[in-house]
């Protein structure tokens, strides 16, 4: 069995891919981003608050015959941007890309911070991270894939993310075509809950890969490219008009400049990221002031390999090989 569901970008920025999810009998179908980053599926609800939930789809678990209370279960989450979700969980059927998980944990908002208030073209998240990272208790709960992994022709799933195009996550399968290249693996380490994995170099504008080896995320709901200073200022050395803008909190250039590429290794394999998807949007509607996809992780305190590097691939997330697999587009 196998599963495919198309994915498309948020806004003009792609700032986040939305992806339709079924729950419940009869379906309820709720826009969310798939975020490989974390391992909760929690939604907007008919217990979140009315002024929250104003402009979201609503999942209603007393309309679904098949959902069921886990009661004395409640979840919390803090996302790496500060924003924020909890509430309480339900059991259900969720079906995505034509396959169902019919025990699946669904957490119900009781509570969501601003940023996902103002977000509504999202009304909720499916972590596809790994288990240990789920943050409903007493009892941690399986993702969706984790649930569907036994089940699927193969335990993995792709994402092939694309810049303003519909692209696809696909479950139990990998579709080659997807990709120009092949596909290189390396070892996934799972601890953290993330898909942590190690790039073995980069370089800038196509030159050869150097042997300074990045240990990162490959995370789907992390918008950018978030790397450490050195790397960071390395490529924007190639970018003249470059300069950090303090209200931005980022990097920004004229939007006119011709970008350089960026590269890393993984696998085996040199995935480049062009120079158009290094540009990821003026700061303002119309400003040729343009914010960079590659920022610094140095805040942070990890590397994320978010959405801006992962549109450069298409990326295997091989759960029964714990290891991840890197093909160029
Ligand atoms: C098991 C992991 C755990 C659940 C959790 N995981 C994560 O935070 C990573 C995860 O991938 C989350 C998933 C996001 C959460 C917000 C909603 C969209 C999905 N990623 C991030 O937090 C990375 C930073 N955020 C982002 O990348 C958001 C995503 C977004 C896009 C559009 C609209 C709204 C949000 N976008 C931006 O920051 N930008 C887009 C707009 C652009 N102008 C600026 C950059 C974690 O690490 N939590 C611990 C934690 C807590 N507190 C902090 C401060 N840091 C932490 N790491």
């Amino acid at each position: 069995q196998t599963g495919s569901a198309n994915t498309n970008p948020s806004d003009s920025a792609d700032d986040e891919y939305i992806t339709s999810v079924s729950i419940g009998t009869p379906a309820q179908v709720l826009p969310l981003d798939f975020d490989t980053g974390s391992s909760d599926l929690w939604v907007f609800s008919s217990e979140t608050p009315k002024s929250s939930a104003s402009g979201h789809t609503l999942y209603s678990p007393s309309k679904s015959s098949t959902a069921k209370k886990l009661s004395g279960s409640t979840w919390s989450i803090e996302y790496g941007d500060k924003s924020s979700s909890s509430g309480d969980v339900y059991t259900d059927v969720v079906t995505i890309g034509g396959f169902s998980v019919k025990t699946q944990a669904v957490e119900s908002a009781t509570k969501v911070s601003t940023q996902f208030v103002q977000d509504t073209v999202i009304s909720g998240l499916v972590g596809l991270g790994f288990d240990v990272g789920n943050q409903v208790s007493p009892r941690p709960q399986k993702t969706w894939f984790s649930n569907a992994a036994n089940s699927l022709a193969e335990p993995l799933f792709t994402a092939d993310l694309r810049h303003q195009e519909t692209g696809s996550y696909n479950f139990g399968f990998i579709d080659t075509s997807l990709a120009k290249g092949t596909i290189g693996y390396t070892p996934a380490d799972g601890s953290e809950g993330y898909w942590g994995f190690t790039a073995t170099g980069y370089s800038v504008g196509g030159a050869k890969l150097n042997r300074n080896s990045i240990t990162g995320i490959a995370d789907t709901g992390t918008t950018l490219l978030l790397l450490p200073d050195n790397i960071v200022d390395a490529y924007y050395n190639n970018v003249e008009s470059a300069q950090y803008d303090d209200s931005q909190e980022g990097v920004v250039f004229d939007c006119s400049e011709d970008l350089p590429s960026f590269s890393f290794g993984v696998g085996g394999q040199t995935i480049t990221i062009s120079g158009d998807l290094l540009n990821l949007t003026p700061i303002e509607e119309g400003s040729s002031t343009c914010f960079g996809g590659l920022q610094s992780s140095a805040d942070i305190g990890i590397n994320i390999f978010g959405d801006v590097a992962l549109k450069a691939a298409l990326v295997v997330f091989d759960l029964g090989n714990e290891r991840l697999g890197w093909a160029q587009k």
